[in-house]
């Protein structure tokens, strides 16, 4: 079957690997994007991106100081908006800001991913006539700012303040304490000159709770901060090093009335309050990010296994047999069992993340047209996917570098810098633990609806079903079975942990504890029954897209498949066991299934991970370079090391040399 990976000149270890491809990896490429047209166009922005000088990069990011990189990103940023900006759709932004620019960030991050969608989302007719042309046409360049130096997590407390005053129809915003001060939002620190910010909402003494409003923090022509601004970058991080992640405090800003963002909520000249159809749609940019990081982070853990896979048909050490040759390090069963679950979550999560931007697009629609009741389905599911996605992608991520050996410990491999990426992700958008929560609240809700007999949405309609006996490993030899009695089992582990945890919480209660301290006490349980929750909805999830998938990939995609619910249920063994509803036989039998899936795969790895489609200058990676040449490349790349361009450094030269000199001198 053709592999279209395969090159004259490719290492040919990599290239007998394409040969033994037993589906077209174009065709699965082509499903993952959406169709053949989608992965020409995927193609066509990388090369015309490679082809592009003003892309070019003189030298890797890695070998740049923070502040050249931050310059590069910016020059490349510019080009992108202004040349590119009419050149690409809007859907295909995020894969030329990839190619292009990288993924630490960009100036226009925030903009893209946050403020524009407050803006399209909570801003009033008017407010959204007169800026959002000037935001698109990127005349302005704005931020979300939420987060303060003392509180992030829990927004009924931070403190910023909007204090209206009907005498002149302003607000008045302003930082009260050094822990108030906004900490941490992208590209404030530097490149807004705008930001929507959030803050308590004060009229007549009263506090109506936290909602946003725009403030120009910059002026225009200069860049500024305006008189009461006090703005400016937090410093290095673990990543996103490109990115200006920023402070800002306000002293007593004034704005006009009409900046609140006022589509849901309003306030009359009056100062009379009007509370929106949800009491949460203020929140809506941080479900549209949730919604939406859940294709990118499985697009992060798709590098990764890229990477390493690749490396690992390349890479030869050691010998399976004595007196063998020295096989690659992708035979061994150890690399397998932590490369291929990797590549198989990174499908998952990918498909989980295509179904969940669908949903939030439907969400939208209904509260376009004043319809709110997709909204609390929608954040369970989105606080529980970018929680497990996020912690998955990053063990996944680890496990891809360690598998490189030392070389995967290099900034050639790319892999330390992917990682840093991808844990931010368990922090920003709401912490996992307390995202988790957010999940298990909606859960209990289904609990009691589901014993009350009321109807519930797909999402957790499994937790209205009866539990028959699972029947992993009775259903023997037919796949299709196989797949249903895993998914049965699931649903009734998810269903489990579920009433377990509700039933847990209730006792506290009757034992006297009031809800909220109860909830505290169970609160480990409840996140177990909402990661159960959303791997269920991931299974369910590729199981739909392998049901719907052309017969030209339905082998392979049935293959992985398998492989990923096998290793899900042992990774949840201890769940299936605890009630007994599995039994140790049957935690036997998944292990062998998940042993007899990597040799399944092994023939195909390579070509699973070339179906990811992603450029060698998107996957900044020496290890995992299509051609499989990595050795040569290697060299070239440490031979740029701002160390090597002089053969004797002056800290040698000024310290070292001094040092042996003196104590060759003393004997
Ligand atoms: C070209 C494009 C390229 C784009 C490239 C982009 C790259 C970008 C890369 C990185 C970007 C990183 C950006 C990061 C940004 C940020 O981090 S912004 C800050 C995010 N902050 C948070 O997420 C804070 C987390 N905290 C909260 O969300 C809330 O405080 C809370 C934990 C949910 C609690 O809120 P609150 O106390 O107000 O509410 P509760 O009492 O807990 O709940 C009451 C009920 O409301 C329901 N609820 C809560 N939130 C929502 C929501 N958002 N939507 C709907 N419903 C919600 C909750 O479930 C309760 O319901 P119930 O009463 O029925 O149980
Ligand atoms: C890379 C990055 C980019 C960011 N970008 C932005 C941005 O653009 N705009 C913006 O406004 N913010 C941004 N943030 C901030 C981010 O949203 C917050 O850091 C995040 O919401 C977590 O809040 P916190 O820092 O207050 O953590 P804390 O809440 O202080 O968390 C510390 C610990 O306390 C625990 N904890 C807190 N509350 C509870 C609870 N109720 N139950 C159980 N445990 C709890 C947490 O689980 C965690 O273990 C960014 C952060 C990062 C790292």
């Amino acid at each position: 079957m053709p592999n279209r990976c395969i090159r004259p000149g490719d290492n040919p270890d990599l290239t007998k690997e394409r040969e033994t491809c037993t589906f077209d990896t174009d065709e699965l490429a082509a499903n993952l994007y959406g169709s053949r047209r989608n992965l020409e166009r995927r193609r066509e922005i990388s090369q015309k991106v490679s082809a592009d000088p003003d892309f070019a990069d003189p030298i890797p990011h890695e070998f740049l100081s923070r502040e050249k990189a931050v310059d590069a990103t910016a020059k490349k940023s510019k080009v992108i908006f202004q040349k590119w900006k009419n050149l690409v759709k809007p859907e295909e932004m995020p894969h030329l800001v990839n190619e292009a620019v990288g993924i630490q960030g960009f100036p226009l991050a925030l903009h893209h991913a946050m403020f524009l969608p407050s803006l399209n989302s909570q801003a009033d007719d008017d407010l959204a006539a007169e800026i959002l042309p000037r935001a698109k046409a990127y005349e302005i360049i704005g931020t979300y700012a939420q987060t303060e130096m003392g509180h992030g997590t829990n927004l009924r407390e931070l403190e910023t303040t909007a204090t209206y005053d009907k005498t002149t129809q302003e607000f008045v915003i302003n930082t009260p304490t050094r822990k108030a001060m906004k900490w941490w939002p992208g590209n404030l620190g530097k490149m807004s000159n705008y930001a929507v910010v959030c803050c308590q909402l004060i009229i007549d003494g009263k506090n109506l709770g936290p909602h946003n409003f725009l403030v120009q923090l910059r002026c225009e022509k200069t860049h500024e901060p305006l008189p009461g601004i006090t703005v400016g970058d937090i410093g290095p991080k673990i990543a996103y090093n490109t990115t200006d992640n920023g402070f800002l405090a306000l002293d007593n800003v004034r704005i006009p009335r009409r900046q609140m963002l006022m589509k849901h909520a309003k306030v009359s000249p009056d100062g009379t309050y009007t509370p929106p159809i949800h009491a949460k749609l203020n929140y809506g940019a941080m479900v549209h990010v949730r919604a939406h990081m859940i294709y990118s982070h499985g697009h992060l853990l798709a590098r990764a296994a890229a990477v390493a896979t690749r490396y690992s048909a390349v890479r030869r050490q050691g010998r399976i047999e004595n007196g063998g040759p020295e096989v690659q390090i992708l035979d061994y069963q150890t690399q397998q069992h932590r490369i291929f679950p990797q590549i198989a979550r990174a499908y998952a999560i990918l498909f989980a993340g295509q179904e969940v931007r669908d949903q939030y697009a439907k969400t939208l629609e209904g509260i376009a047209n004043g319809q709110a009741d997709l909204l609390p389905d929608l954040h369970a599911l989105t606080s529980g996917l970018k929680s497990v996605v996020t912690f998955m992608g990053g063990l996944g991520i680890e496990q891809c570098r360690m598998s490189c050996g030392g070389h995967g410990y290099s900034d050639a491999s790319g892999l330390p810098k992917l990682y840093g990426v991808q844990i931010g992700g368990c922090t920003y958008e709401g912490e996992n633990m307390v995202m988790l929560q957010q999940t298990a609240r909606y859960l209990m809700k289904g609990v009691k609806w589901a014993e009350q007999g009321k109807s519930l949405s797909p999402s957790i309609a499994y937790l209205g079903k009866k539990s028959g006996k699972s029947l992993i490993g009775l259903k023997g030899g037919d796949i299709t079975r196989e797949h249903e009695a895993i998914l049965e089992t699931l649903e009734h582990t998810a269903r489990r942990l579920a009433i377990d945890a509700s039933q847990l919480w209730e006792k506290r209660i009757k034992g006297g504890e009031c809800k909220e301290r109860a909830w505290n006490g169970v609160t480990v349980e409840m996140n177990r029954a909402s990661r159960v929750y959303t791997r269920l909805f991931m299974a369910r999830s590729f199981h739909r897209r392998l049901l719907s998938s052309p017969s030209s990939i339905r082998s392979v995609l049935s293959d992985l498949f398998s492989l990923y619910l096998h290793y899900e249920c042992v990774d949840m063994a201890q769940h299936l066991l605890e009630d007994g509803h599995c039994n140790g036989g049957q935690i036997q039998y998944l292990k062998k299934r998940l042993y007899e899936d990597l040799t399944t795969l092994r023939p195909n790895a390579v070509s699973l991970v070339d179906s990811f489609e992603i450029s060698d200058r998107e996957l900044n990676s020496v290890l995992g370079r299509r051609d499989g040449n990595v050795y040569e490349a290697l060299f070239q790349w440490a031979k740029q090391s701002e160390l090597n361009y002089t053969d004797v450094l002056p800290a040698v030269k000024n310290y070292m040399m001094p040092m042996m000199e003196e104590n060759r001198s003393k004997l």
